[in-house]
């Protein structure tokens, strides 16, 4: 499934109107009806609907919902917030098919009887504003949707809460919180970004025959459980440990053993056919009785850091993750050189190992396998040396930058997880939840990174796909054993079997 900016929402739009000669009426036919169809799931005939109409094309699709609807046996009444000269083109010839029905249109006249009359409302339809809406709301909208904010109705928002920018950069916005948002044709990028997805609320996208076979795609797509299906690793019958990958994860310290801990329980729960850790000489005696499987490679070091990466044996591995557990000192900034140098296959690089990174930027596009770093949004800002603000702000934009300008994969972690590769095609992973929220769950996703690259033919399918294990199994575990309060990383390895079951059976 695609995500789209506004722009790209009107050159579909555009296409399908002077290449396939759907007429724009008839697009608002489809868009209100296929919203029909699916709000149908949510709302019974004994239950009083008020449809709310603005003034551009969103407000059209409105028109074409009330009617339909009313056709259908609901009990619907229309509400225009807008005044009559703003229904104008395809809305208002919809308009006039409502009116042609015999069907009452009520006009806003003023707010306080607006507001007494959708006190008996069960269920708002939002189609004030869509994908065209600029800037802050101006009265009286502002004030249309504040009263709505505070009605106890069920608010269904058609294509986007009203209010809500489809793209990115939003600052300060007033907007309908939505129960539930049924999107036209393909979400927006706004149902991504932390300060604008919780106003959709649930959501669902609609098809209305928009001929995207005949459009460049937007390279931004969400990746779900179908699409994990499809693309998930096979282990043949007759492999070998040497098939599935043989890597290495760098990091840990007398200070932090369980980070890499971590990382090498999930690579190894993970599929991966052989396992070591590089850590520091006096952690391994702590995690050893932990990761039976692994073999350790003894590093140097300072205070019980890591000190430098002079004992790693590069020869016998395909694959590294490195960053976990190791402190942000300059003298193993100067130890990247090593990895670029002696290292073979994908590279993940997480945690404290971005920050050494970031001087060695250079390196990447030269590196002949992929490098994958894994930030969350404080490590991107820091990276980039931009504000969180930012980041959060633009994290389309600018991880897709990063990546084409630093030819590296880039995997922003977090509610929505965007990853992107160096030619910068995007991927958007949202599975997951708070539970997830703890030191540790980072550790964990970058061994099951590690082990899903060494074992798939395709980088990106790999880590589109990790990310997904990884927050499904999240997922399932707070809804059976544990809570969003007390899962723990830990948790999280144990609970791959079950993941991995279900995965695997289905391939
Ligand atoms: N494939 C498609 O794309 C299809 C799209 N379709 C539908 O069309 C929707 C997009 O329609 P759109 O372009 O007419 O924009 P829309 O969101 O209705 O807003 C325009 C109105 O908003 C007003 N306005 C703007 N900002 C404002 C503010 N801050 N505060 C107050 N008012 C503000 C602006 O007023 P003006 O500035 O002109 O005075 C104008 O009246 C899309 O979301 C989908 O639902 C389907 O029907 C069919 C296929
Ligand atoms: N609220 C949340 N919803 C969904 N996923 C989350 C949430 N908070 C964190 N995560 C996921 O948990 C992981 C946290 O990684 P990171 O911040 O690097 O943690 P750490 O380094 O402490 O282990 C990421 O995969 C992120 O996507
Ligand atoms: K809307």
């Amino acid at each position: 499934m695609e995500i789209v900016t506004a722009q790209e929402m009107y050159e579909r739009d555009q296409v399908a109107i002077q290449t396939v000669g759907v007429s724009g009426v008839m697009l608002m036919e489809n868009a209100g009806r296929a919203i029909c169809d699916d709000v149908a799931k949510k709302i019974t005939t004994d239950q009083r609907i008020a449809v709310l109409i603005g003034g551009g094309n969103n407000g059209g699709d409105g028109f074409v919902i009330a009617r339909t609807l009313r056709t259908r046996g609901f009990q619907v009444e229309a509400w225009q917030v807008v005044s009559d000269e703003k229904i104008t083109g395809d809305a208002h010839a919809h308009k006039e098919m409502y009116m042609n029905s015999g069907f009452y249109l009520h006009h806003m006249e003023d707010l306080t009887s607006f507001q007494k009359a959708l006190q008996q409302a069960d269920v708002i339809i939002d189609a004030i504003l869509g994908i065209g809406v600029r800037g802050p709301l101006r009265p009286p909208l502002d004030q249309v949707v504040s009263i709505l904010n505070d009605l106890p109705a069920y608010t269904i928002s058609v294509d986007i809460p009203s209010g809500v920018p489809a793209d990115e950069g939003a600052e300060d916005f007033e907007r309908v919180q939505a129960d539930y948002t049924c999107i036209i044709e393909a979400p927006k990028m706004s149902a991504f970004l932390q300060s604008t997805s919780p106003y959709y609320g649930e959501w669902n996208v609609v098809e209305i025959g928009l001929p995207n076979h005949l459009m460049d795609q937007a390279n931004r797509e969400v990746w779900n459980v179908q699409e994990a299906l499809r693309s998930f690793p096979v282990r043949a019958p007759h492999s070998h440990k040497g098939s599935h990958g043989k890597g290495v994860v760098i990091g840990g310290s007398y200070h932090m053993p369980g980070s890499i801990a971590m990382t090498a329980k999930a690579a190894l729960r993970s599929g991966i056919g052989l396992l070591a850790i590089a850590t520091s000489k006096s952690s391994i005696p702590m995690i050893a009785p932990y990761l039976q499987e692994a073999t350790f490679q003894s590093l140097q070091e300072e205070d019980g850091w890591i000190r430098n990466l002079k004992n790693v044996d590069w020869s016998a591995f395909d694959g590294v993750a490195i960053g976990m557990g190791i402190r942000r000192s300059t003298s193993l900034t100067a130890q990247m050189d090593e990895l670029f140098t002696h290292a073979n296959g994908p590279m993940i690089i997480d945690a404290d190992g971005i920050y050494h990174i970031k001087e060695k930027l250079d390196k990447c596009a030269g590196y002949p396998h992929p490098v994958i770093l894994t930030p969350h949004p404080g490590e991107f800002a820091y990276l980039t040396d931009c504000s969180i603000a930012e980041v959060m702000q633009f994290p389309f934009s600018m991880t897709r930058n990063f990546a084409k300008a630093n030819g590296v994969y880039v995997v922003l972690k977090g509610p929505s997880t965007i990853i992107t590769t160096p030619e910068g095609q995007q991927r958007v992973e949202t599975s997951g939840n708070e539970g997830l929220a703890k030191g540790g769950s980072g550790d964990v996703l970058s061994g099951i990174l590690l082990a899903l690259t060494l074992q798939s033919s395709s980088v990106f399918d790999a880590l589109a796909n990790g990310c997904l294990v990884h927050g499904k199994t999240a997922e399932r575990l707070t809804k059976t054993t544990h809570s969003t309060f007390d899962l723990l990383a830990t948790d999280l390895i144990d609970g791959l079997s079950e993941t991995f079951r279900t995965f695997s059976s289905s391939t």
